[in-house]
C-alpha cells in the first residue's frame, strides 16, 4: 500500500494510465448523447487540465476524472401548479447536485423555458470549479425548471414557487445543498421558495441565499457578480496598464447581473452604451448614466418590460432579434446566458479593437470564439472566475446566516474585492504561457480542479 503524494491508499485500483482529454469526452458523449452544453463545458475544462492532471498519477488511478464530471446525483421531480384562469399546469423540476467535495452543494435554481439536464449539468459542473475558485467551502450544484416567469401574474410564480419547494425541500438544508438564483429567479421568487420552506418544515434555516435583507439576506449580494465582475475586469486590464476610466463597454442582458454591471462601470467612469433582452438589444451612443440605469432596473425588475421601451424613451436605436457584438467599443462584457457570442460576433469584436472580454454569464462564448479571443492575445475571462462573485457573497450570506449575525455593506465588498483579487491571482499563477500571455481559462480550470482533487483524493474512493 503507498502513501499517495496526494490522496490516501489506492494502489490496487488500477494500473497507471495518462488521461487523454479527447477519450474521456468521447465516452461521456456516448453515455449522455443528447447533452451538448455538458458535454463543450467538461470538453473545455478537460482539454485545459490534462497536463496538470497527468503531474499526478495517483488522480488516474482513482478514475478521478469520470467521478469529477459525472455529477454525484440528479433530482428530477414533476411540478403541478394552477394559474390564474384555474387550469392546471405541469412543469418539470431539477437539481443536480454535482460535486461535495470541499463543502455542501452550492449554486442557482434557473426558472426559464430552456431548462432541461444538458443545461443543468454544464452549470453544475461549472460551479463546482467556480466554487472552489472562491476559496470559501462550498461545493458545486445547479437546479430550476423549464416554467419561464415572463408573462405570469405574480401570484402564479407565487404559487409555481410553492409547488416547486414542495418537492425541493426534502433535498436541500444548511450543511447539505443551499440553492440561490439565476436566469429567472430573483429576490421575488427566492423569497417566495423560502416561505414554503419554512411552512414545510417549521425551520427558519439558511437554506437559501439571495434572500430579502429582513430575513437573513447579505447585504451586496444581489449586486455581487456584477461589482465582482467588474472588479476581475480591473485586475485583468491592469496587468496592461490600462485604466478602466473612459473606456466604452458592451454588455448584454438587462437582468442581475448586467444592472449591477453596469452600475459599477458607471461608478469608475467607463461607459456602458449596449444592453439587450432576448428580444433585441438597445445602443446609446451617450452611454448609459445613474438615470437611465434606474429607469432599466424599474423597467425590467418591477414593471416586468422589454427593453425595447428603452429604446422608445430616449430616442436611441433598438436592434430587433439581435446582439451587440458587432457595435464598436473598448470593451465587451456579456451578461446574458450561454453561448451568446459566436466566432463571427468575437472576430467582430477583436476586429473593431475591442481590448478585453469580462464574462458575466456562464459559458457566453462558444469554443471557437474563444480561440479567435486568445489568438489576438485578448484578454480574456471565463465565467467561472469572473463571475464567481456572485456565489461568493453567497458563501458569505451562509456564514452570516450560521453566526446569526449582518456584515455591513462596506465588510461585504471589502471581502467580495478582496476574493475577486485571490482568484484573478490564481489564474495568473497558473494561466501565464512563457510568452507572458495570461490564459484565464487555463487558469481558472486548473486553479479550480486541484482543490477539488485534492479533496477528493483525501476522502477516499465514494
Ligand atoms: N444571478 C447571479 O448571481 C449569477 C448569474 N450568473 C449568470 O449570469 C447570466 C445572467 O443571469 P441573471 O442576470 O441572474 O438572470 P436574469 O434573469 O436576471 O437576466 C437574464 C437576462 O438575460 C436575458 N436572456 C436570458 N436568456 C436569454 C437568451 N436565451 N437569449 C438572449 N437573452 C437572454 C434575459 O432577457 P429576457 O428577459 O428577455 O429573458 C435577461 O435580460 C446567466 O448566464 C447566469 O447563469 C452567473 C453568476 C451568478
Ligand atoms: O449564489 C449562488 O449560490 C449561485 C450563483 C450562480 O448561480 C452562479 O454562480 O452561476
Amino acid at each position: 500500500m503507498c502513501d499517495n503524494s496526494i490522496g490516501g491508499p489506492i494502489e490496487d485500483y488500477k494500473i497507471i494510465e495518462f488521461m487523454r482529454a479527447v477519450d474521456v469526452v468521447e465516452n461521456l458523449k456516448q453515455r449522455f448523447p443528447n447533452e451538448p452544453e455538458y458535454i463543450q463545458a467538461v470538453s473545455q475544462v478537460l482539454s485545459t487540465i490534462e497536463d496538470e492532471y497527468n503531474k499526478h498519477p495517483e488522480f488516474e488511478k482513482a478514475n478521478l476524472i469520470e467521478r469529477l464530471c459525472i455529477p454525484d446525483r440528479l433530482v428530477e421531480f414533476r411540478v403541478t401548479w394552477v394559474d390564474d384562469k384555474g387550469n392546471v399546469q405541469t412543469n418539470m423540476g431539477y437539481r443536480v447536485q454535482h460535486n461535495n467535495a470541499i463543502g455542501p452543494y452550492k449554486g442557482g435554481l434557473r426558472y426559464h423555458q430552456s431548462v432541461n439536464l444538458s443545461i443543468l449539468k454544464f452549470l453544475a459542473f461549472e460551479q463546482t470549479f467556480k466554487n472552489s475558485l472562491t476559496t470559501l467551502p462550498m461545493g458545486g450544484a445547479k437546479g430550476g425548471s423549464d416554467f419561464s416567469p415572463r408573462g405570469k401574474s405574480n401570484a402564479e410564480v407565487m404559487r409555481f414557487c410553492q409547488a416547486f419547494m414542495t418537492e425541493l425541500y426534502r433535498h436541500i438544508g444548511p450543511d447539505e445543498d443551499v440553492p440561490a438564483g439565476d436566469i429567472g429567479v430573483g429576490g421575488r421568487e427566492v423569497g417566495f421558495m423560502f416561505g414554503m420552506y419554512k411552512k414545510l418544515t417549521h425551520q427558519f434555516q439558511g437554506i437559501l441565499t439571495g434572500k430579502g435583507q429582513e430575513f437573513g439576506g447579505s447585504r451586496i449580494r444581489p449586486e455581487a457578480t456584477g461589482y465582482g465582475n467588474v472588479y476581475f475586469l480591473q485586475n485583468m486590464l491592469r496587468t496592461r496598464n490600462i485604466d478602466l476610466a473612459g473606456k466604452t463597454v458592451l454588455v448584454s442582458g438587462a437582468g442581475n447581473v448586467a444592472q449591477y454591471t453596469i452600475e459599477k462601470l458607471i461608478e469608475l467612469g467607463a461607459k456602458p452604451v449596449t444592453c439587450s433582452d432576448s428580444d433585441g438589444y438597445i445602443y446609446d451612443p451617450d452611454g448609459i448614466d445613474s438615470e437611465k440605469l434606474a429607469y432599466i432596473m424599474e423597467l425590467k425588475n418591477i414593471e416586468r418590460g422589454r427593453i425595447k421601451e428603452y429604446a422608445e424613451k430616449y430616442g436611441v436605436k433598438y436592434v430587433e432579434g439581435a446582439k451587440p457584438w458587432f457595435e464598436k467599443a473598448d470593451i465587451a462584457t456579456p451578461c446574458a446566458t450561454q453561448n451568446e457570442i459566436n466566432e463571427e460576433a468575437a472576430r467582430a469584436l477583436v476586429a473593431n479593437g475591442v481590448i478585453a472580454v469580462s464574462e458575466g454569464a456562464n459559458m457566453p462564448t462558444v469554443p471557437e470564439a474563444i480561440k479567435v479571443f486568445q489568438d489576438a492575445k485578448l484578454l480574456y475571462c471565463p465565467g467561472k472566475a469572473s463571475n464567481a462573485g456572485g456565489v461568493a457573497v453567497s458563501g458569505l450570506e451562509m456564514t452570516q446566516n450560521s453566526e446569526r449575525l449582518r456584515w455591513s455593506r462596506e465588510e461585504v465588498d471589502a471581502k467580495l474585492h478582496d476574493i475577486m483579487d485571490d482568484i484573478h491571482a490564481n489564474c495568473v499563477k497558473y494561466g501565464t504561457q512563457p510568452d507572458g500571455y495570461i490564459n484565464y481559462v487555463k487558469g481558472a480550470n486548473v486553479a479550480g480542479f486541484l482543490k477539488v482533487a485534492k479533496a477528493m483524493m483525501a476522502q477516499g474512493i465514494v
